[in-house]
C-alpha cells in the first residue's frame, strides 16, 4: 500500500506556503499553468524558457540559456536582524529565511540561523540550500566549512536528522556493503517531472541534452509553475525514506513515489532530489570531506557557545586535527554511519574507535598499490627499508572473513558480497586452520586452478566462473585461494601490527592445503638483483609480477588506502606506461566489413569522481577477437539508452551509433598517454582545456570485480600521464628554460 504523502511532509500550519491563493483547499494540488497565475505571484527565482515573454516578472537569471546554472544570490540571512527572543518562539519561520539558508557565511550561528529550530525537524530545504551553496562554492575547504555548519546545526537542533544527512550528501541510504542503491532511469524520472509540471516529454528530453542535467531542468520546470495549492514542506527525513522505498520498489510504482514528492519540491529540492535519484549528485562531496566535514562539525558543536564558529578552525586546530584523525580511523574499520553516527551522538569522541570496532562480517575497503615502472623505482622509494617481494596473482581480490558463529563472508575488491560465489571455499575453509581460531579476516587473491597439472590458470578461465546460486556439485572451474596478509584474529585487529607481524601471525594460525589454501611465494630482500629475477620467476609461475611491501617500518595495513607502501610491479613494466588503466564503456560505433552486425569500436571513459562524471579518453577498436565483439555487442545491447547520460563528458565529434549505461568497466593497456583537444579524461587536471587520451589503446578483459565508479579515475590518469619519461623529460626542459630566461 502507498503511503500517504502527508504522512512525512510537515503539517502544513508549519510555515506551509500558498503563495498563489490564500484560500487553503483540502483537495490534491492542483497545477495551474502561468498563464492562470495572478500577476501577484511571487518572482521565480530561475528562468524557464517559456517566460521570457513575460513582461512583468523580472527575472534574476543568467542570459545564456545553455549555460543554465540556476544563480540564486540569497541576501545573508546575518543582514536580518534575528533577535534571542524570535530565537526561541515557535513562530512560523518566513518564506525568505528558508530560501536564503546559507550555512557557508562567515557568521554562520548553528542555532541561530538553523530557521527550523522551533520545530525540531530538519526540512529538506535546508540540506537543498547547503548542497546549492556548495555547488556554487569554489575549493574543497570552503565545502567542508559549510557542510559542517550544517551537520553541526542538525547535531544540536535535529540530531536524529543527522543519519539521513550523512547518508543524502553522499547520496547512499545504506552502507556500501548491503547492495541498497538508486540510480533510476532518467526516462522514468522525465516521466515524473512531465507528469507533475504539465511539460511534454521532448521538451524535457531537449533541456537535458542543452544543459547535460536532468536536476536543473526539473528545478527549472518546478519554478516556473504555479500552483494554485501546495503540498506541505518536505522534511530530510521524509525524503530519505521515500528514497529508500523507490530503490526497493520497480516498475510504475516507482514512477509514482517520484512523482509524489517531487510536487512538494520548492526551489533547489528538485534539483537535488533528481539528481539522488539519478545517482549522481555533482556537488563533490566525497568520503574523506565527508569525514573531515563531520569531525569538523564535531568541534564546532562543542564550542559552539565560547567561540565564533569562524573562528573554530583556527583556535581549535589540534582538537580538529585529531578528532578527523579519529573518525576516519574508526570509519576504515567500520563503514558504516549506521553505527558510527549514533556512537558519536552518545559519545566520547575518543572512545570512538572501541563504540565501533572492526567486525568479521563487515568488509573493510582493501589496501591497494601504486604501479611503478621498474626495480629501479623500487630501490628509490625503499632504499634502506626491510621490505618483502610476493609474487602477484592475477585472480580476484578476497576479503574472507569469519565471525563468532563461524559463518564465513567473502568480499570482493569492491566490498560486495561473494560468498554464494564460492560455496567450494566455505566447505574446506575448516583445512586451513592450523591453531584453533575463534574469528579472523584474511587477505587473498582467488585464482583458478588447474587440478590436473597442479599449476594456476589465467584470469580469463576465472572469469567464465557462475556468479550466482553456484551449486557446489557444478562447479567447473576449480580455485585456489593465495593468502597474503591477516587483519584479524580472535577478537584483535592487526592493521596497526607491521606486515612482519602480520605475517607471523598468520603462519602461527594457519596452514597450506595443496591446491586449496597457499600463502603467497614471498622473498624478503633488499637486493634489487634478486627482485629482478624473482620477477621473473613469478612470471614463469603465471603470475602477473611481484607486490613489493614494507616488513617494518610504515607496514601497518593501510585501510582503503592507495599506499606508497604496497608497490606493483608488473612484468611488462617496460613499457611507458606502467599499468593498465580499467575504463567505462560509454557508446559502441557500428562495425564494417568483418565486423558488420556487431560493434566494432567503442567510447571509453575514466571516472572523475569530483565531478561525479564519465569522461571520455579514447575510442577502442584493437585488442578483441571476433568472439570478444560478439559476447560485448551482445551484453552492452541489454544497455543500449536512448541518449547519453547527463553526466558523460564527450566531444560531439565522437558521438557513437549506441550509448550504454556505464556498466561495464574494460581493462585496457596502451602505449602511452598525450593531450587531447578532443577528450576529455582529466580535463582541468594537467591542462585547463584539453584532456589526455591514450595512444593505441588495446582491450585486455573485462573487469567484473571493478564497478564504475571504481574506474581508473581522473586524477590516476593525470599521475600516469605525468610519470611518463618524454613528459618528465620536457618538464625538465622547460623548467631549464625558464631559469634561463630568468637569467638573459
Ligand atoms: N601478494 C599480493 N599482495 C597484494 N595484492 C595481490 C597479491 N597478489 C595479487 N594481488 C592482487 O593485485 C591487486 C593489485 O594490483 P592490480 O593492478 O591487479 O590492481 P587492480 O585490481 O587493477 O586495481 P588498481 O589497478 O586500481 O590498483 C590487488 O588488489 C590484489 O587483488
Ligand atoms: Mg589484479
Ligand atoms: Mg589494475
Amino acid at each position: 500500500m502507498q503511503k500517504s504523502i502527508t504522512s512525512f511532509f510537515k503539517p502544513k500550519t508549519e510555515g506551509a506556503e500558498v503563495p498563489v491563493t490564500p484560500k487553503k483547499e483540502k483537495s490534491a494540488p492542483k497545477i495551474i499553468t502561468k498563464e492562470e497565475s495572478p500577476p501577484e505571484a511571487k518572482k521565480p527565482k530561475i528562468k524557464s524558457e517559456d517566460e521570457e515573454d513575460t513582461e512583468n516578472i523580472k527575472m534574476e537569471t543568467s542570459q545564456d540559456e545553455t549555460k543554465v546554472q540556476p544563480k540564486t544570490e540569497p541576501k545573508s540571512p546575518a543582514a536580518k536582524k534575528v533577535t534571542p527572543m524570535q530565537l526561541n518562539s515557535a513562530a512560523p519561520v518566513s518564506q525568505e529565511e528558508e530560501e536564503n539558508y546559507d550555512p557557508s557565511m562567515e557568521t554562520y550561528h548553528p542555532l541561530k540561523h538553523a530557521y527550523w529550530k522551533a520545530k525540531g525537524v530538519t526540512p529538506y530545504l535546508a540540506l537543498a540550500r547547503t548542497f546549492q551553496v556548495i555547488e556554487e562554492t569554489k575549493g574543497r575547504l570552503k565545502m567542508i566549512d559549510t557542510l559542517s555548519n550544517f551537520f553541526c546545526s542538525v547535531m544540536l537542533v535535529s540530531p536524529e536528522d543527522l543519519l539521513p544527512s550523512v547518508y543524502l550528501s553522499i547520496n547512499q541510504l545504506a552502507p556500501a556493503y548491503e547492495g541498497l542503491e538508486l540510480g533510476v532511469a532518467d526516462t522514468t524520472l522525465m516521466k515524473a517531472i512531465c507528469k507533475a509540471t504539465g511539460r511534454n516529454l521532448a521538451h524535457i528530453k531537449s533541456q537535458t541534452h542543452l544543459t547535460g542535467d536532468l536536476g536543473i531542468v526539473a528545478e527549472q520546470s518546478r519554478v516556473s509553475q504555479r500552483m494554485m495549492f501546495r503540498p506541505a514542506p518536505l522534511n530530510l527525513r521524509g525524503v530519505f525514506q521515500k528514497l529508500k522505498e523507490v530503490a526497493k520498489i520497480s516498475g510504475q510504482s516507482k514512477m509514482t513515489l517520484v512523482y509524489d514528492v517531487f510536487v512538494a519540491c520548492r526551489l533547489s529540492e528538485a534539483r537535488f532530489f533528481i539528481r539522488s535519484l539519478i545517482g549522481k549528485l555533482r556537488i563533490g562531496i566525497a568520503e574523506q570531506s565527508l569525514l573531515t566535514a563531520l569531525a569538523l562539525a564535531l568541534v564546532k558543536k562543542n564550542h559552539h557557545e565560547e567561540c565564533k564558529l569562524n573562528k573554530v578552525g583556527d583556535v581549535y586546530k589540534d582538537e580538529i586535527a585529531e578528532t578527523t584523525l579519529l573518525l576516519k580511523t574508526t570509519y576504515c574499520q567500520c563503514p558504516n554511519y549506521d553505527i558510527i553516527i549514533p556512537a558519536i551522538l552518545k559519545y566520547d569522541i575518543k572512545e570512538l574507535s572501541t563504540r565501533c570496532p572492526m567486525h568479521p562480517g563487515m568488509p573493510l575497503r582493501p589496501m591497494l598499490a601504486q604501479p611503478t615502472k621498474g626495480v629501479h623505482e623500487v630501490l628509490e622509494r625503499f632504499g634502506g627499508m626491510h621490505i618483502t617481494c610476493e609474487w602477484k596473482y592475477d585472480g580476484e581480490r578476497a576479503q574472507i572473513h569469519c565471525n563468532e558463529q563461524g559463518e564465513i563472508s567473502i568480499f570482493s575488491r569492491n566490498s560486495e558480497n561473494n560468498t554464494a560465489k564460492y560455496p567450494d571455499l566455505i566447505a574446506r575453509s575448516k583445512n586451513f586452520i592450523k591453531k584453533p581460531v575463534e574469528t579472523y579476516i584474511i587477505d587473498s587473491e582467488i585464482v583458478a586452478w588447474d587440478v590436473e597439472r597442479k599449476q594456476i590458470l589465467p584470469f580469463q578461465v576465472l572469469s567464465t566462473r557462475k556468479r550466482k546460486n553456484v551449486d557446489i556439485d557444478e562447479i567447473k572451474v576449480q580455485v585456489c585461494v593465495y593468502i597474503f596478509d591477516l587483519l584479524y584474529i580472535n577478537g584483535m585487529a592487526l592493521v596497526t601490527k607491521p606486515l612482519s607481524e602480520r605475517r607471523k601471525l598468520l603462519l602461527e594460525h594457519f596452514q597450506e592445503v595443496e591446491g586449496e589454501w597457499k600463502f603467497a611465494t614471498a622473498l624478503n630482500t633488499n637486493d634489487m638483483d634478486e627482485v629482478q629475477q624473482f620477477l621473473e620467476e613469478s612470471v614463469k609461475g603465471n603470475c602477473e609480477g611481484l607486490m613489493v611491501k614494507t616488513l617494518d617500518e610504515e607496514a601497518t595495513y593501510e585501510i582503503a588506502k592507495r599506499s606508497r607502501n604496497w608497490l606493483k610491479l608488473k612484468k611488462d613494466y617496460l613499457s611507458n606506461v606502467g599499468d593498465s588503466l580499467d575504463l567505462v564503456v560509454l557508446g559502441g560505433y557500428r562495425g564494417k566489413g568483418r565486423r558488420t552486425g556487431t560493434f566494432g569500436g567503442f567510447l571509453l571513459a575514466c571516472y572523475d569522481a569530483e565531478n561525479e562524471e564519465y569522461q571520455s579518453i579514447c575510442k577502442i577498436g584493437t585488442g578483441f577477437t571476433d568472439e570478444d565483439l560478439k559476447v560485448h555487442s551482445e551484453s552492452l545491447g541489454k544497455s543500449v539508452i536512448s541518449g547519453p547520460k547527463s553526466y558523460y563528458r564527450y566531444d560531439s565529434s565522437l558521438e557513437p551509433d549506441a550509448w550504454f549505461e556505464p556498466v561495464q568497466v574494460w581493462e585496457v593497456k596502451c602505449a602511452d598517454l598525450s593531450l587531447s583537444p578532443i577528450h576529455r579524461a582529466a580535463i582541468g587536471i594537467v591542462d585547463n582545456e584539453r584532456g589526455i587520451s591514450l595512444r593505441f589503446p588495446r582491450f585486455i578483459r573485462i573487469r567484473d570485480d571493478k564497478s564504475s565508479e571504481n574506474a581508473t579515475d581522473a586524477q590516476q590518469v593525470a599521475n600516469m600521464y605525468q610519470s611518463q619519461d618524454q613528459v618528465k623529460n620536457n618538464q625538465k626542459i622547460c623548467t631549464q628554460m625558464d631559469m634561463e630566461s630568468e637569467f638573459y
